[in-house]
């Protein structure tokens, strides 16, 4: 079986056949213009019962909060701003009775951002639940950030903590424990409910300069590796600079690692920018408090992503979730 980025790279579509259609696959939203102010964004994603959540670790109340923070979460990848929604639901009919919950979690997150429910599909399903949300937003004209926009010689910014997500997985799981009920529930909260981030998106629409981002639902590492394929840069990343929670610290070292480089579902961002734009960017965050932290430079060669840990450099490969391949470390 090949795996998820050989399949999705070799159903890419050999030419484009509208001119104002700007990405279509290969990001984490498709771009299209519909006037000469605005450009359109659209993206999709599913969860699915089993390999996204169980009934041991989400609520009907949390898959829909989650499904649509996936979303908007590409949407503010794409330095978007979210506006409406699309939800299908193929769903088993032990489920049937927890579906308004499902829709209050969406409804609870989408009125952040004022979005509006639009439309869907509705099935049965022999199998498990599965949701997909089509999202759609728009940005300013020229103001798209595109995971292939960053140059030798940016910076490396991410916003938020890593790996509390996989953290808190892990604690549902029962793979491991902790003592502080406090750091317990805010792990498990970063996994159910995680939070897009929209304001990011739009902190850095304000700034004038040049960005790639990318939204981190597979892990960092991961979504380092596309920014240098896209961009075709190297990525030097420091260990010793990533953000670690005081809820995360309460981990062991180890784990606190690999949930950090490839545990996913952080839907934080992962942003370059030029040197002399990031005291501007610092400033910024900082004033809307919002957290940013440097954590690397780019640099020209080849596609590649290192990890700088004390002195010691290795390569950083695609290790966060890949569907169809085994992503026990
Ligand atoms: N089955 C599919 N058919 C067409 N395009 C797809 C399919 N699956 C993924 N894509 C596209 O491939 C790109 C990468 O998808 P994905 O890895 O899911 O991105 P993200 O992690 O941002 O959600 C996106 O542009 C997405 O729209
Ligand atoms: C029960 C369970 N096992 C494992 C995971 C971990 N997990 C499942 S999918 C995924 C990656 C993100 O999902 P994906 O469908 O790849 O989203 P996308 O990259 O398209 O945004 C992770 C980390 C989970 N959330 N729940
Ligand atoms: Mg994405
Ligand atoms: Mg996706
Ligand atoms: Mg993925």
């Amino acid at each position: 079986m090949v795996d998820e980025f050989s399949l999705i790279q070799s159903i890419q579509p050999k030419e484009k056949r509208h001119k104002d259609l700007m990405t279509g696959i290969g990001d984490d939203a498709a771009v299209y213009r519909t006037d000469h102010h605005a450009e359109q964004m659209i993206c999709m994603d599913t969860m699915t019962e089993g390999i996204h959540f169980t009934s041991a670790t989400m609520k009907a109340y949390d898959i829909g909060w989650k499904a649509l923070a996936a979303n908007i979460s590409d949407i503010a990848a794409m330095g978007g701003f979210p506006d409406y929604y699309l939800v299908s639901v193929a769903m088993p009919s032990e489920w049937s009775s927890e579906m308004k919950e499902m829709y209050r979690g969406m409804e609870d997150l989408g009125s952040m951002f004022q979005m509006d429910l639009i439309g869907g599909d509705t099935t049965s399903s022999r199998s498990g639940l599965v949701i997909t949300i089509t999202a759609v937003g728009h940005a300013e004209q020229g103001k798209v950030f595109l995971r292939s926009g960053a140059k030798p010689g940016d910076l490396v910014f991410v916003t938020g903590y890593l790996g509390e997500s996989a953290a808190g997985l892990a604690l549902l799981l029962k793979d491991i424990d902790i003592n502080d009920q406090k750091a317990k529930h805010q792990l498990i909260k970063s996994h159910q409910r995680p939070m897009p981030q929209v304001e990011a998106a739009r902190l850095l629409r304000g700034i004038p300069s040049r960005f790639a981002v990318n939204d981190i639902s597979d892990g960092l590492a991961s979504e380092a590796n596309e920014i240098a394929e896209a961009s075709g840069v190297t990525i030097n990343i420091n260990y010793q600079s990533l953000p670690v929670s005081k809820s995360l610290s309460q981990l062991d070292a180890h784990d606190q690692r690999r949930f950090m480089l490839s545990g996913g579902e952080d839907y934080q961002l992962l942003i370059t920018a030029p040197e002399e734009n990031s005291e501007v960017l610092r400033d910024v965050f900082m004033k809307h408090g919002v957290l940013l932290t440097k954590i690397g430079v780019v640099t020209r060669g080849r596609p590649e992503v290192y990890l700088i840990d004390k002195g010691t450099k290795t390569l950083l490969t695609k290790s966060g979730y890949n569907h169809f391949k085994s992503n026990k470390e």
